[in-house]
């Protein structure tokens, strides 16, 4: 069972199956998640084979999550980190950049639609505040807008977390919600699908420390926390050229600030590709070279299974073959 016992459980049968009753001593026993039951999160956590069985924390925050890894209580935790329409969640962005060691080992995809939920007799006329989460929220706004344009907002810690505490003394009047929230909560739905898209969908990674990385399928991503060398024309584009110059695509690029002086960012980078492969291991080399700080976040496989294509001069073979033709030119003669 998810270790919130005061929540019934919303989600799907899966987060408790075979699970042990108490908490387990070890902690290759134990996931972290964004809780409480219900969440986005544990939907994601459902996805992940190896979690069946175990025991599942439900934690308050991106920070609470990735501290149990840090000090060993659980093994792993699932954060989201990229969403279709507000983009990547800057918490967990700059916590995989500050918190030393961490290492993603998969991504997991969950599209996300809301409902506007209320205590019983509520009516729309009536809401005044709106309990949500901040990542929530941002994707409800032409909803919200167009129907409750002076509201405000209460963030809360996860969307289960702000519906529940309707009925336990919050000052809101209505909470962003999982669909799935009335059929274990005494609320009422006020407005359905309040979602900017309904097609939405948040990435999460699983994180871990101390683990092995997964093992190539040619359906690979890998995460990269890097920074510029200094402040002169032209080397954003340096950063770029090194995954140019080896055929290796970028699905995502965002810019975090550092923190320590206004102008300073860090860079996040998801590449196509595993570091086994040679064009992503060289552009690693190449951007070690260049930039002060590079963080490797990990190679995991792609959460849509898609197959990683790339021009044939950027096979393992070639790069072989040209380090054996270099390493031919410096032979001493006779060898
Ligand atoms: O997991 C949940 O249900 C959450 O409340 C968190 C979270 C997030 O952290 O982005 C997850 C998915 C949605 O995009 C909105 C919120």
């Amino acid at each position: 069972m998810p270790e919130t016992a005061d929540q019934p459980p919303i989600a799907p049968d899966h987060a408790g199956d075979h699970a042990p009753a108490h908490t387990p001593q070890d902690h290759a026993e134990v996931y972290s998640f964004l809780g409480p039951s219900g969440t986005f999160t544990e939907a994601a956590l459902a996805q992940v084979p190896q979690a069946k069985g175990k025991h599942w924390r439900s934690v308050n925050n991106v920070g609470e999550a990735l501290g149990d890894v840090v000090a060993g209580r659980s093994v792993a935790a699932m954060i989201a980190i990229e969403n279709s329409i507000e983009g990547g969640v800057s918490v967990a962005q700059d916590a995989l950049a500050t918190i030393p060691d961490l290492r993603i080992v998969g991504e997991y995809l969950v599209p996300v639609n809301f409902v506007l939920v209320a205590r019983p007799g509520t009516r729309l006329s009536d809401v005044k505040v709106i309990n949500a989460h901040p990542v929530a929220y941002a994707q409800c706004h032409l909803w919200l807008d167009a129907n409750l344009p002076a509201h405000g907002h209460l963030p809360s810690s996860s969307n289960v977390a702000a519906a529940a505490s309707l009925l336990d003394g919050s000052p809101a009047d209505a909470a962003i919600a999982p669909p799935g929230i009335i059929d274990h909560h005494d609320l009422e739905v006020l407005a359905e699908n309040i979602g900017d898209n309904p097609n939405a969908v948040t990435r999460f990674v699983l994180v871990s420390r101390g683990t092995a990385i997964p093992a190539p399928t040619g359906a690979d991503k890998t995460s990269i926390i890097a920074e510029l060398p200094d402040d002169r024309p032209g080397s954003l584009l340096d950063l770029l050229e090194q995954f140019s110059t080896r055929g290796v695509n970028l699905s995502l690029i965002e810019s975090r600030p550092i923190g320590d002086s206004l102008g300073r960012y860090r860079f996040v980078i998801d590449a196509d590709g595993h570091i086994s492969d040679e064009r992503v291991a060289d552009a690693l080399l190449g951007l070690r070279r260049f930039s002060p700080a590079v963080i490797f976040l990990g190679s995991y496989p792609r959460a849509d299974g898609r197959h990683v294509d790339y021009d044939h001069r950027y096979r393992d073979e070639v790069f072989t073959e040209a380090r054996e033709w270099l390493k031919g030119l410096t032979a001493p003669p006779g060898e």
